[in-house]
This record gives structure tokens, sequence and C-alpha cells, in this order.
């Protein structure tokens, strides 16, 4: 069976880690495309040097042409600016949106049947676009976004707790900003609800309460640590799980900003959902019941998204 090949379109810090990642995974052979010109080939010959030490055969090729992705089974998307400390992901919106059309036309051209994994903010509203852009069907293309900020939650909480992150199963869903919505009610230790199990810790409602509020501002507080730059090494691990249960036909329910048409009352957005990733894609959005309050916290959240969708229809006409 011929190999799998992975397009990584942006090879800044995410692509880079996310090659790396791919190829001591053999997941497949690797390409790694920027407008920089020599920098994702530079980072190319580098990872393939890996390659004797860690023991992995994956063919890792830089590029600055669009038609070297043709073909490719997954692609996916850090192609933009990340935010500098003082910004909101929103203020990415003008400058990110253009590299999206760029992107967009790209794969529309040289890898239609691919799995799109997008991951460049404001996360929402560049998937939507992105989709617009590329034209593919709608369960090809996904964002990458809860599957880091429920790992968010889950370490906070397994900190916490002094437990293992192998136990902690955490849920956000909702938009990729500070309106994100961690759910309690569907967030167990092995199994016990997390309220039920800060009880037994002697946690009080309120440090749970702060674990949440930390979740929700936890891509703010790397970019104000870092100074220059956003998290890479968690994003990209989240965007290779998503990338790895579509090659495996694996039917995870991960939290994935998913195009979402009826559940949820929304018609026709991306936003956080559980979803089903399978070698259709994004094979079912799973709606789950949620309390009265967290109905109104998802609603703040998607409410935010689609101010983004339309601020996105006011800068280019032909996404209206
Ligand atoms: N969804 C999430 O959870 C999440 C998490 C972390 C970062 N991000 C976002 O991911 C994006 C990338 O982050 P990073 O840390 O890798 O940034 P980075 O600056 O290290 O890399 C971005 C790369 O994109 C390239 N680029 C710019 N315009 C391009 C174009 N038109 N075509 C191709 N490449 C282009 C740049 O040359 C650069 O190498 C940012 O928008 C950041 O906010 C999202
Ligand atoms: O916070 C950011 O700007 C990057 C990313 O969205 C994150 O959550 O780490």
């Amino acid at each position: 069976m011929a190999r799998k090949k992975i397009a990584l379109i942006g090879s800044g810090m995410i692509g880079g880690t996310l090659a790396h990642l791919a190829a001591k995974k053999e997941m497949g052979d690797i390409v790694l495309f920027d407008i920089a010109e020599g920098m994702p080939q530079g980072k190319a010959l580098d990872l393939s040097q890996c390659g004797p030490i860690e023991g992995f055969d994956a063919k890792i090729t830089g590029t600055n042409d669009y038609a070297d992705i043709a073909g490719a089974d997954v692609v996916i998307v850090t192609a933009g600016v990340p935010r500098k400390p003082g910004m909101s992901r929103d203020d990415l919106l003008g400058i990110n949106l253009k590299v999206m059309k760029a992107v967009g036309e790209g794969i529309k051209n040289n890898c239609p049947d691919a799995f799109v994994i997008c991951i460049t903010n404001p996360l929402d509203a560049m998937v939507w676009a992105l989709r617009e852009f590329s034209g593919l069907p709608h369960n090809k293309v996904v964002g990458m976004a809860g599957v880091l900020d429920s790992a968010r939650f889950a370490t906070f909480l397994a900190w916490e707790f002094g437990c293992s992150v192998k136990d902690v199963n955490a849920f956000v869903l909702g938009g990729h900003g500070d309106t994100m919505v961690p759910v309690k009610s569907y967030t167990t230790i092995n199994g016990i609800p997390v309220d039920d199990y800060a009880k037994i810790k002697g946690v009080s409602e309120s440090r749970i309460d702060e674990i949440v509020d930390r979740t929700r501002k936890g891509g703010g507080e790397i970019v104000g640590l870092l100074g220059n730059g956003s998290a890479y090494y968690a994003p990209a691990t989240s965007a290779i799980s998503m990338a790895e249960a579509y090659l495996g036909d694996q039917k995870r329910i991960l939290p994935c900003a998913s195009y979402v048409e009826g559940k949820y009352g929304l018609d026709g957005l991306y936003v956080g959902v559980p979803t089903v990733i399978g070698a259709g894609g994004t094979e079912e959005v799973i709606e789950i019941e949620l309390s009265d309050e967290e109905k109104s916290n998802l609603k703040v959240s998607t409410d935010a998204v689609e101010e983004l969708l339309e601020a996105c229809k006011g800068l280019d006409e032909s996404l209206k």
C-alpha cells in the first residue's frame, strides 16, 4: 500500500512540531509548505536527519510550491500569524483571512480529496473561511481547538487532585476564545463526576471555578509567558490525534470545531462540539444534553463566533 501523504501548510513553530510528531509516528511522508523561502526546506533537512537516530523512514520535504502538496491525504493548516501579548485571537482576523484565501485555493487546486485540519486563529472563523475558499465538503474540513482546550482543563484538574492525567476526561465546547465552555457535567475522574470528586478530595467549588477560568485563558497565559508567539507543542499533539483518528478510521469522539447545522440550535457555522472522526472525516456531530447555564454559556460563545463570521464577510466580498 502506498504511504500516506501529509501536507503541512505553514512551517513555523506548530508546523515544525507537527512534522516531527508525524515522522516519529510514521504517519506517512511529509511535505512542509511555507511562503518563507528556504525555511521549510531547512526544517525538512534538519528533521530528516532525526530519522537515523529515531528510526523513522518518513520522507520529509520542504517547499514553496503548492504543486508539491498534490494528492495529500491530510492537510494541516497553521499558516498565518500568532498573537502577541496584549492581543486577542480576534485581532488576527484581517491578516489571517487573506492567508486562508491563498491556502484554500492551494488546497482546492492540488488536493481536493484531503482531510483538512485548520489550526490558524481566530480558529472558528478561519476554519469556516478556509472551507468556503477551498470549496471542500464540510465533513472534510475541521478545526482543532477543543482537544487542546480539554487537555488544558484535564492538566489543571489532575494537578489540583494530585491524580494521573490518564484518569481525567475533560470536555470543552464552544468557540476557541475566552468564552469557551468547559463543561463540568461531562468532565469525570475515571467516571466520577468532577464536582463529586472535588467534594471527596475537599476541593472547594470556587477552586474548580478558578480552574475553569484558567482553562478559558490558557492560550493567553502561554502567550504572556513566551513573549513572542503562542503555544505549539500541545496544539501540534492535538491536531496529530485528529489526523490519526481520520487515517486510522478510529471513530474517536473528539471536541472539534465542526460544521453544525441544526444541532445545538445552530444554523451553519463551525464551532467546538463533540465530533466522531473516522475515514469519512467528521462523520457525526453528537448533540449532548446541557444544563440551562451551560446552554446560555454556549450561546454567548457561539454568538461571538457569529460576529466574527460577519466581520469576515465584511472583509471579503466572495464570502457573502
Ligand atoms: N487552534 C488552536 O488551538 C491554536 C493553537 C496555537 C496556535 N494557533 C494559531 O496557529 C497559527 C500558527 O501558529 P505558529 O505558532 O505555528 O506560528 P508561526 O509564526 O511560528 O508559523 C506560522 C507560519 O505561517 C507562515 N505563513 C504566513 N503566511 C503564509 C501563507 N500565506 N502561506 C503559507 N504560510 C504562511 C509563516 O511564514 C510562518 O512560518 C497562529 O494563527 C496561531 O494563533 C492556534
Ligand atoms: O492563545 C493563542 O493565541 C494560541 C492558541 O489559540 C492557544 O490557545 O494556545
